[in-house]
Order: structure tokens, then C-alpha cells, then sequence
């Protein structure tokens, strides 16, 4: 069996004038959990849509689980697929719903199984239109799994749900995960990308920027500790020790950036001393995949 459950060489799909897609590779691993991280417009639902079979690129090679949509009838059945928007008929029950699904399939789990894996044991009899938002998106990602699929995947899984509702999301992925599946997630959430992925691929542009474990695309980062303040009095924050960056971020607010959080601060409050300004509000954090966008970009995540 391949190492690769899926691989994508040079991508492009274009509407009209844009360029949804400009050369996108792609290299899934069995097994992992892989996010396409960002921002809107960035193309991951384009190329979610082309390695499900939904959309034919207009230019490169694509491998799912060593075979491709054309010749193989059966890779239809070995891929699960939850797209970002799921129209599921509201006057079903949940168990209706799966059942329904469940029966396009010759094998695959049970569907009390899966309603117990997706933590809907509660709403087994709840009609989808009464559902909240996290547990419809539970539904459609119970709807991908119902043929026991190799490949998994999920379009924005988590968009629009509130932090409870994303973590449940979360706990399926990890059953995913602990089962063996690949799954491909596109998002543009730092922290589900940091947390649930084994790897990531930043999008920017419809191409890849960056590819690696999350905490590996930080480390690679000059600076992955971050100090935030402001001053009272008049600042001087010139050649700190332990202190690769300093910037001005607003009149009296500043940022100190290096390998080592303990010898900036300790740095800039022995200068504040001697220099004789205050420093208030004072956050410390680690750089995240956000800090790796904007490095790479000169963009945030959000813009
Ligand atoms: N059917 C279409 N017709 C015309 N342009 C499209 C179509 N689908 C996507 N695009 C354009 O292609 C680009 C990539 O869109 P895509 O939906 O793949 O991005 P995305 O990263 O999934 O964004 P989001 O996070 O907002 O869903 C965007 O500029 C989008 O406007």
C-alpha cells in the first residue's frame, strides 16, 4: 500500500478571470490528520471539491488512494466527503438520516455506532431541522463516515459554530484519527489547525506556502516568543539583550520578539529601571501559525 493516501502536482483551476487554483501540490500521508489552513478566497474548497470528484481541474495530476476518479468506480465508496454547506432533509430524524445514508453502502459501521461515535446518542430521535449548528455539522460528518471510508474529507467542518460546539467536532476528528482514517480538513482557524492536524499546508493564492507539523512551521519562525506592553513615560527599547525584533505597535504600545520569553522581560524591565518608564499591560505568548502567515504573507489570517 502507498505511503500517500492522496498527491496533487500542480493544480489550477480557473473561473473566468480568477485563478482559484495557480499550481497547488499536495502530499497526504496515510493515517494523518491534514489541514489546508487559509484565508477566505485562499482555494482549499476548490481543491476539497477537485479531490473529491466533484470538480475536474483544468491542469494537473491527481492521486487518491493511489487510483483517480476516472478510471476507478470504486474510489467513490473508499472516500467520505462532508462539503462546507450540507442540505440535509429537515424532517428526518438523525437515525433516519444516517440509516438513509448507511444504505448506499454495502459495508460500514452501524448506525447506533456512529451515533454514539458523533456523541448524538441524545438526539437519535430529534428531527435534523431541530438540531443546533454544531449538531447538524455532527450529522454531516456522520454522513461521511457511513461507508467506512479510508479518506475523510471535510470542508470547514467547524465554520460558524461556537467554541463547545467546535470542540465536539474535534473529539469525532480524534476518533478519526485513533481508527486509522486520513483526513483532509480545510479551515482557517489557527488553533483547530494547531490542535487536530498532524499537518498543515498554508494556502495563500491558490498555492501552497508552507508545509509541515504545526509546531515545526513555528519553530522555523526567527522568533516564537512574543512580548506585548505598553509604556508610561518616554520608551527606549533599543538593542535589548535575548531581543531579535522590536516594533512600535501604536503610540505607547510595543512588542519585543526572540527565541526566550524570561531573558526579554527580565531585559526590559532592567532598562525601564535605568531609563526610568513604566511598563503596564505586559502579555507574553508563543508565536502561532498566525505569526507563520504573516511572515509569510505580510498578511494576517483575517484580512
Ligand atoms: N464557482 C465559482 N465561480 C467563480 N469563482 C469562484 C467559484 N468558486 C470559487 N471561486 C473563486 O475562486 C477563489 C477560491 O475560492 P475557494 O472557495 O476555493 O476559496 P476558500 O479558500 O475555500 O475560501 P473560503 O474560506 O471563503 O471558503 C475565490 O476567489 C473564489 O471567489
Amino acid at each position: 500500500m502507498s505511503a500517500w493516501a492522496l498527491r496533487c502536482r500542480k493544480l489550477v483551476k480557473r473561473y473566468g478571470a480568477v485563478t482559484a487554483l495557480d499550481g497547488l501540490d499536495l502530499d497526504v500521508r496515510q493515517g494523518e490528520c491534514f489541514g489546508l489552513l487559509g484565508p477566505n478566497g485562499a482555494g482549499k474548497t476548490t481543491t476539497m471539491e477537485i479531490v473529491a470528484g466533484l470538480l475536474d481541474p483544468g491542469a494537473g495530476d491527481i492521486e487518491v488512494l493511489g487510483g483517480n476518479w476516472r478510471a476507478d468506480k470504486e474510489l467513490r465508496t473508499r472516500v467520505g466527503i462532508a462539503l462546507q454547506e450540507t442540505h440535509l432533509p429537515d424532517h428526518l430524524t438523525v437515525r433516519e438520516l444516517l440509516a438513509l445514508f448507511r444504505s448506499f453502502y454495502r459495508d460500514g459501521p452501524t448506525v447506533s455506532s456512529l451515533i454514539e461515535q458523533l456523541g448524538l446518542a441524545d438526539k437519535r430521535d430529534t428531527l435534523f431541522l431541530n438540531l443546533s449548528g454544531g449538531q447538524k455539522q455532527r450529522v454531516a460528518v456522520g454522513c461521511a463516515l457511513v461507508g467506512d471510508p479510508e479518506l475523510v474529507l471535510l470542508d470547514e467542518p467547524t465554520a460558524g459554530l461556537d467554541p463547545q460546539a467546535r470542540r465536539r467536532i474535534w473529539d469525532v476528528l480524534g476518533k478519526l484519527r485513533t481508527e486509522g482514517r486520513t483526513v483532509l480538513l480545510s479551515t482557517h482557524h489557527i488553533d483547530e489547525a494547531e490542535r487536530v492536524c498532524d499537518r498543515v499546508a498554508v494556502v495563500d493564492h491558490g498555492r501552497v506556502i508552507a508545509v509541515g507539523a504545526p509546531g515545526e512551521l513555528i519553530a522555523r519562525l526567527d522568533s516564537t516568543s512574543l512580548v506585548e506592553f505598553r509604556v508610561e513615560g518616554v520608551a527606549d527599547i533599543a538593542e535589548l539583550p535575548g531581543v531579535r525584533c522590536a516594533e512600535r505597535l501604536d503610540a505607547d504600545r510595543f512588542r519585543l520578539a526572540g527565541s526566550e520569553l524570561h531573558p526579554m522581560v527580565e531585559a526590559l524591565f532592567a532598562r525601564a529601571s535605568t531609563a526610568g518608564f513604566r511598563v503596564v499591560d505586559l502579555t507574553t505568548r508563543q508565536a502561532t501559525l498566525e505569526d507563520v502567515f504573516v511572515k509569510l504573507t505580510g498578511r494576517h489570517l483575517r484580512d
